[in-house]
């Protein structure tokens, strides 16, 4: 069985796209491996992730860019996300906000496997980038969490429905604060996130 490469853009996974003559399609398959670009956000995932997943895969690799919450991670550094979770999916009671879980209606924390030669961390899923100090500090009082993305608790959800091994890699591009895009390095981030990625593929599968 193959591994399933998981990204949201063409763009966070360009550069091995190119190391190994791939190009800018949705899903296309290798002799080791398949890839899968999702589109962006938690429905666009679980939408491609429910088609491809009636093959077998023996792993499913989700990789991209995240926010971070922790400024003892710096931008360009790369984290296996361990635990992450559906943050903002329940309702809203004044100032409070419960989870499906806490509602009784499913569950929203899911469990990676670990890569042991890099920092495991928590990390929320999100439909909004977080972007305002309120739902900042509001976040990290529910959920401590290191990282934030757009896909990475949807990935985890699809593996677990699939009975699937998965791993989820991230590299950071920006801190979560008050949005600022000029503090943002997607470049630095990208690069990393592909030299390991290439070096994983070729040496570890
Ligand atoms: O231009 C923007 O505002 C913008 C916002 C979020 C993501 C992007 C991207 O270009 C990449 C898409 C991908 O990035 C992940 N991501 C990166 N940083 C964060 C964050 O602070 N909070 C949540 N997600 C983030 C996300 O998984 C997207 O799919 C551009």
């Amino acid at each position: 069985m193959k591994v399933l490469i998981v990204a949201a853009t063409y763009q966070e996974i360009a550069p091995f796209l190119a190391e190994f003559e791939l190009i800018d399609v949705s899903f296309q398959q290798h002799s080791s491996f398949d890839v899968l670009i999702t589109g962006v956000g938690m429905t666009a995932t679980a939408f491609a992730l429910g088609k491809t997943l009636h093959n077998p895969y023996k792993l499913i690799l989700n990789v991209g860019i995240a926010g971070s919450f922790n400024k003892d991670i710096k931008i360009g550094d790369l984290i296996n996300v361990k635990e992450d979770i559906f943050a903002d999916l329940g309702v809203e009671e004044n100032e409070n906000f419960l989870s499906i879980e806490e509602l009784g209606f499913g569950k929203t924390k899911f469990e990676g496997l670990e890569i042991k030669d890099l920092k495991q961390v928590k990390g929320i899923t999100v439909n909004k980038v977080s972007g305002s100090l309120p739902t900042i500090n509001y976040l990290l009082k529910k959920y401590n969490p290191a990282i934030e993305t757009m896909e990475g608790a949807a990935v985890f959800y699809c593996a677990e429905q699939a009975k699937t091994p998965v791993i989820q890699v991230r590299s950071v591009s920006n801190f979560v604060e008050p949005r600022n895009k000029e503090n943002w390095d997607i470049k630095l981030a990208i690069n990393n996130l592909n030299l390991w990625l290439i070096n994983y593929l070729r040496y570890k599968i």
